[in-house]
């Protein structure tokens, strides 16, 4: 009796549940006509300011949707609440699909443990560090600056987690993961109705228009391949004792000394590893992102980018540069000062060069690779500010409008400032360091972005020691004079498309760039 009386003050608990607001929503479709076409976080932004609420309620088939759009709600839920608001759907070797499991923190303490601590940041800057100057060489030697930064990013990453210093794009283990991205790429695009209405993954594969189980069994043999061949590669140089210094052949030298190393233990380094070779790429995340909403994907043309995040920052930087010469010369100038025209940048010389850093946390501010995180999911039922919130939500932080925010980061958001983040004496203001909101938030913050962060500084200070980078033209031959005349991809991941950069030669005559065959640690 009493069990009946509780379920039934539940039932009428829920049904007169009170949803932050947002558009009224239509029967069974819900809210899927009002996604924005354009600029989404801009739209939930003008949405917000409507409602006069920093969160936003749009329902869709199956779950519902909470914009979050300012740094209080989202520290209120996502980092405070971190406990409930940690999840994700579904169950992968990939750790962003990874849901709220002992299995998902192991991997993340193991992950962090490599690639997100003053130690192991200690250990990859020398990778960063020889990344950057395989960059002049190539810039030096090639006229394709888009497809030499393109590299340099998967160049760290490999040189880092395998020793392995790829010299072009047609290197195996850069086609495997491209390959994987196209079949998200594919799966964003045409499977969106399987995540939509689940019930479809039950249609025979022979039905015409059922795409997803070919598309699912395409994916597999690469996703081992993604995991597998570096690994392998690198465990035959370690039999041979020829494997360079990196994280997949210290794990494999100790295993191989005999430290007892479990087998749960070895697939979690090797999905690990795996993940940091793929961890830069948007396809994955912008397929996480929409995982369940694809069809709004289709609908809002956010096409599916073919680069990284960190390829996205440089191409940002780069681009910031040819537009701003004035900010150009001012880094030229603090770098000439340290390094005296006659040696390339080192890490020991951050401390000494806080308008570089400034810099790259303008990059990351000013147009913000991802304006919309990754969405965080409920585990259970909440109540936030008399609004409820039902176990399964997808939360998804606004991060462009923080990153916009005129009351954290001073005036003229929208404008290329380094200077906001310096004191008046020139030095980096601790205040501002809320630039790691473009890294995501509590629990599921990205754990890749001191390395991100890394590889941004060394190699925009090498790019700023050894050359100038020229005006901007567009794809036409106009030169391009200021920013509103960007051009910005219609894709979660952002950069903009229609320029080209074009960088003046080296500019140190005096610096002995070592031949690329000598540039291994
Ligand atoms: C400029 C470069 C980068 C940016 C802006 C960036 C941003 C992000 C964001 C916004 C998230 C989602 C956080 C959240 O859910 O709240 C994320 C997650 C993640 N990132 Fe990054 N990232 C960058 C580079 C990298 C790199 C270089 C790696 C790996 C080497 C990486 C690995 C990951 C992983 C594994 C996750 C999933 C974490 C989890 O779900 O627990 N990221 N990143």
């Amino acid at each position: 009796m009493a069990l009946l009386a509780a379920s039934a003050l539940l039932v009428i608990f829920r049904s007169k549940k009170r949803f932050p607001p947002g558009p009224p929503a239509l029967p069974l479709l819900g809210n899927i006509l009002d996604f924005p076409k354009r600029e989404s976080w801009k739209v939930y932004l003008d949405w917000g300011r409507a409602y006069n609420s920093d969160i936003l309620s749009l329902k869709i088939p199956g779950t519902r949707l909470f914009v979050l759009n300012s740094a209080q709600v989202i520290q209120d839920l996502l980092v405070k609440r971190a406990n409930n608001y940690s999840d994700r759907i579904g169950t992968s070797w990939l750790i962003p699909f990874m849901n709220n499991t002992e299995r998902w923190r192991d991997h993340r303490r193991l992950f962090r443990r490599e690639f997100d601590t003053p130690e192991a940041s200690a250990v990859n800057r020398s990778h960063e560090v020889h990344a950057a100057r395989r960059l002049l060489h190539r810039l030096l030697s090639t006229k394709d600056h888009e497809g030499d930064l393109r590299l340099a990013a998967v160049d760290t990453i490999l040189s880092i987690t395998y020793g392995i210093t790829p010299t072009d794009f047609e290197h195996p283990f850069i086609k495997a993961p491209e390959d994987l991205n196209a079949i998200f790429g594919d799966v964003a695009k045409g499977g969106y109705m399987v995540d939509l209405f689940p019930f479809l993954r039950y249609l025979p594969a022979w039905l015409p228009g059922v795409k997803f189980h070919k598309l699912a069994r395409r994916g597999r043999p690469l996703s081992s391949a993604v995991v597998l061949g570096p690994y392998q590669e690198v465990q035959n140089q370690v039999q041979k004792g020829i494997a360079l210094p990196s994280v997949a052949s210290k794990f494999l030298y100790e295993l191989q000394e005999g430290s007892i190393k479990s087998s749960s233990e070895i697939e979690m380094m090797r999905n690990v590893l795996g993940n940091a070779y793929l961890g830069m790429s948007l396809k994955i995340m912008l397929f996480l992102t929409f995982k369940r909403i694809e069809f709004l994907l289709r609908r809002c043309r956010h096409d599916v980018s073919r680069i990284s995040k960190t390829v996205c920052a440089l191409y940002n930087f780069v681009l910031a540069m040819a537009l701003h010469p004035e900010v150009q010369k001012k880094a030229q100038a603090s770098l000439d000062s340290v390094l005296g025209g006659t040696r390339l940048p080192e890490f020991d010389d951050m401390t000494q060069l806080p308008y570089i850093s400034a810099i790259v946390n303008e990059v990351l501010r000013w147009h913000p690779i991802g304006p919309l995180a990754v969405y965080h999911v409920n585990s259970r039922d909440d109540e936030y500010n008399g609004y409820f919130i039902p176990k399964g939500s997808m939360m998804i932080p606004n991060t462009w409008s923080l990153l916009h925010d005129e009351g954290t980061f001073g005036p003229n958001t929208n404008q290329f400032i380094p200077e906001r983040f310096l004191n008046f004496d020139g030095s980096l203001n601790a205040d501002r360091t809320n630039m790691d909101y473009a890294f995501g938030f509590g629990r599921r913050s990205c754990p890749g972005r001191l390395m991100a962060r890394d590889t941004l500084w060394i190699m925009a200070a090498h790019i700023l020691a050894a050359y100038d980078v020229l005006d901007p033209f567009d794809m036409e031959g106009n030169k391009l004079t200021s920013e509103s005349d960007l051009e910005y991809t219609n894709t979660m991941v952002r950069y903009a498309s229609n320029l080209l950069v074009g960088l003046n030669t080296l500019k140190l005559p005096t610096v002995q760039l070592p031949a690329p065959h000598e540039d291994h640690i």
